[in-house]
């Protein structure tokens, strides 16, 4: 994994294409999504690119994974539209990577570690081509990159949370996805793991990926994500975190109380 800490993220886009960062934009318009007659989103707006991390954020209910799953295109949307790169996202895009939230998953699954970031290359197989030498090569060097070598043969369920986090970060490498959407990833984790995943997150926006991320620990935002989108079922700020995440607008989203926490 390179890092380049030098370089302007703006003009940084990860597998190339950096002078055409604007079409590795994803655009959000007026987004609604509703389970049934819950209606979960409803005004979203945000526009981003390549190279950013952001936090989203928001009080329990407010939408956050909602809007994940919305991105990865595992919910319909009841109106409003979603771009990547110019066209209207679809659910087989294997540029975006989504993690569900740890509870979501079924960690006694039977599968080992290397089999599971072998999942990453799924998508981009087809009944043309199966498994190569080249496919083994890039989940070789995610599993390098989340120094998860040793660990190749264990089961997912033998691991703990922060190994169990970076196997399925390494997946997502696998996939050579551009966007990835992660549902509360330092939940479960201790000081060291949430330091180490902070630095893999500037890592990866180094190299020009785009970080979308629900976050639930108010005092970490600015030190973790460039931007912050504050939800609370409709969009109540998007920007740059040192602009955006002030104590008005949090008060906003929580009211009152949480506020003297920060
Ligand atoms: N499958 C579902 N069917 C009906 N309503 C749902 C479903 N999933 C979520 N909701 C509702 O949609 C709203 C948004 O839920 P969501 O899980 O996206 O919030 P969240 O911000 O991720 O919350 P938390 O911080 O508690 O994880 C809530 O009112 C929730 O009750």
């Amino acid at each position: 994994m390179s890092m380049s800490a030098s370089t302007p993220k703006e003009h940084v886009c990860w597998g190339g294409g950096c002078a055409h960062a604007h079409h590795h934009r994803l655009e959000v318009r007026d987004l609604r999504v509703s389970y049934r007659e819950v209606l979960a989103l409803d005004g979203i707006n945000f526009a981003t690119e390549c190279g950013r991390s952001i936090a989203l954020i928001g009080p329990n209910g407010a939408g956050k994974s909602t809007l994940l799953k919305s991105l990865a295109g595992l919910l319909p949307m009841e109106s409003g539209s979603i771009i990547w790169r110019g066209q209207p996202l679809t659910r087989s895009s294997h540029e975006i990577a989504y993690l569900p939230q740890r509870g979501d998953v079924d960690w006694q699954f039977p599968i080992t570690v290397r089999g599971l970031v072998e999942m990453g290359r799924y998508p981009n197989l087809g009944w043309w081509r199966g498994y190569s030498k080249h496919d083994s090569d890039i989940v070789q060097r995610a599993l390098t990159a989340m120094n998860l070598l040793d660990l190749q043969d264990r089961q997912i369920s033998a691991l703990s949370g922060g190994q169990q986090q970076r196997t399925f970060i390494a997946r997502a490498l696998a996939q050579e996805a551009h966007v990835l959407l992660l549902d509360e990833p330092f939940t479960g984790l201790d000081k060291p793991a949430q330091d180490n995943l902070s630095r893999l997150f500037k890592e990866l926006t180094a190299e020009g990926r785009l970080l979308i991320a629900s976050h639930h620990d108010l005092q970490t935002v600015t030190g973790y994500y460039d931007d912050v989108l504050l939800i609370k079922k409709t969009q109540i700020t998007f920007g740059d975190v040192a602009t955006h995440f002030t104590q008005e607008k949090i008060a906003e989203a929580y009211g009152g109380t949480s506020v003297a926490k920060l």
